[in-house]
């Protein structure tokens, strides 16, 4: 049988399918169309620019694995945006791009130490002797300020965002913690200060780094016996930006190392920028000394975008895909998806791939059936007042006396059970945990917490009682 891109491409989709979830295959993978096949190079087509930035960011490791199965090695994959537009008259266009080939912010060219490891590292952090070394800020372009729209709920993180790249270092938010739920524009917020920067001063050395490879470049160093080299090597940014800050909880040793980082670029007047999903005052397993030097600049929430913010994201995320759609299905849209703004664009995706591809015209009727999944989807996030409910039943009392004031013991137990899985099921802070189950403090939801991890693990009866509570929330 001869191999055809259809062919190659089915085998791809099956080992694609076994491996992801079904909604997420649906919504990425079924619009896809295999186009062509030369050598070993397979043209897949998909629905717009930003279907390619998903794929490339969430699946370009299988499809790279799914891929090298059916062509070996030397694979190649090739993206063609197509969009056709149901709406007015703009021809269909296409753009070929090469997969993992997005533009990236030049490199920039520092002198630090040198040793003779590897100086092609994207990211050399070893190094006794001197030599010229490029290091790549690691920053994504396509995250600037111009596309990070503004609104009441981000309105001071952006406006201190935009004051630090206009002198970075030399402002008092140093550091700048930007913190917030799941999905609010953290990390973008955090690279267009870092774009900017590069901007306005191509000579200063910035490095975006999320915490969890912060930390394994850590454990490698240590491993290595190259600890102090790391340590130099982030010495001499300028710009230090590390995302989700939150990961170091519970890893004493890299965070004793950032401390350290921490000071030196503080004191020679370097800027640090670091973004994390909850407020220092929420953060658990964080040294203090850390926690109060995260709390030296300014702490800047982003909170849930309200409806107009909303639109206006859906509005200019079209608008750049170059897709018009009707007023009323993107009101829909943004009225239905409220709190998490990466579920809102990709719904806007998945409405456009549906249309384009299965040549359906975009209705109110197709809107609806996509913010269902996606509210479903949502909704399976169990909620803080689920929580209370399913704990109260368990227990058999309603849920006014698990939040009453009472101190009788089987009570007691029963709301710190419900604080400890909020705590454990939700993105809540401590604060707004205490504050809906019975208008407690976040100190008492901490004890609570603690009291549920030190009873399960010496008393047997309330180990089961966590055990079938946790069955109960995760039908
Ligand atoms: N104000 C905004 N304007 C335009 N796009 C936005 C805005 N806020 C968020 N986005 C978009 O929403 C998506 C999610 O943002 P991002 O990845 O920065 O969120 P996050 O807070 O870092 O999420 P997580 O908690 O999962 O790390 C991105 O595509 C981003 O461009």
């Amino acid at each position: 049988m001869s191999i055809t891109a259809q062919s190659v491409w089915n085998n791809c989709l099956e080992f694609i399918k076994d491996n992801i979830q079904p909604q997420a295959y649906k919504t990425w993978f079924e619009p896809i169309k295999a186009v062509k096949l030369t050598d070993n190079a397979l043209s897949i087509q998909v629905p717009s620019k930003f279907f390619y930035e998903w794929l490339e960011e969430h699946y370009v490791k299988i499809l790279k694995v799914s891929l090298t199965k059916e062509l070996g090695e030397k694979a190649k994959l090739v993206y063609i945006i197509k969009m056709e537009n149901t709406y007015g008259n703009k021809q269909p266009f296409t753009e070929k791009i090469p997969s993992s080939n997005r533009g990236s912010v030049k490199a920039q060219d520092v002198d630090i130490p040198l040793n003779n490891k590897s100086p092609e590292l994207r990211n050399p952090f070893v190094i006794p002797g001197i030599r010229n070394v490029k290091i790549e800020s690691q920053l994504n372009p396509n995250y600037s300020f111009e596309n990070f729209l503004e609104g009441d709920s981000n309105r001071l993180a952006r406006s201190a965002g935009l004051a630090v790249a206009a002198k970075p270092g030399g402002t008092s938010f140093n550091p700048l913690l930007i913190f917030g739920g799941v999905g609010l524009g953290k990390t973008h917020l955090a690279h267009a200060i870092g774009v900017d920067i590069k901007d306005k001063y191509p000579e200063k050395t910035v490095l975006y780094i999320s915490a969890e490879k912060f930390t394994q470049q850590y454990i490698d160093s240590v491993k290595k016996n190259n600890r102090n080299d790391f340590i130099h090597f982030y010495q001499i940014i300028d710009v230090l930006i590390i995302d989700d800050v939150q990961f170091l909880s519970g890893k004493s040793g890299t965070q004793d190392v950032f401390f350290h980082i921490f000071n030196h670029l503080h004191q020679n007047g370097k800027q640090v920028i670091l973004t994390s999903d909850k407020a220092p005052v929420d953060m658990q397993d964080i040294e203090q000394r850390l926690l109060s030097r995260f709390k030296w600049g300014l702490s800047a929430e982003l909170q849930n975008p309200d409806f107009e913010t909303r639109v206006s994201i859906l509005k200019n995320k079209l608008y750049r895909d170059g897709v018009e759609m009707p007023e009323d299905i993107v009101e829909y849209v943004a009225k239905n998806i409220k709190t998490n703004v990466r579920e809102l664009e990709g719904a806007i995706i998945s409405l456009i791939a549906q249309s384009s591809f299965n040549k359906k015209e975009i209705t109110i009727e197709l809107a609806k059936q996509i913010v269902e999944k996606f509210v479903k989807n949502t909704k399976r996030e169990v909620s803080i007042d689920y929580i209370q409910k399913i704990v109260s039943d368990y227990f058999q009392m309603d849920v006014d006396t698990l939040q009453s004031k009472t101190r009788k013991r089987h009570i007691v137990q029963a709301r710190q059970l419900a604080m400890f899985f909020a705590k454990k099921f939700t993105k809540a802070s401590l604060a707004s945990i205490g504050s809906q189950i019975g208008k407690r403090d976040h100190a008492t939801v901490l004890h609570a917490c603690k009291t549920v991890d030190n009873l399960s693990s010496t008393d047997k009866q309330f180990r089961k009682y966590v055990e079938d509570i946790t069955k109960k929330l995760s039908v």
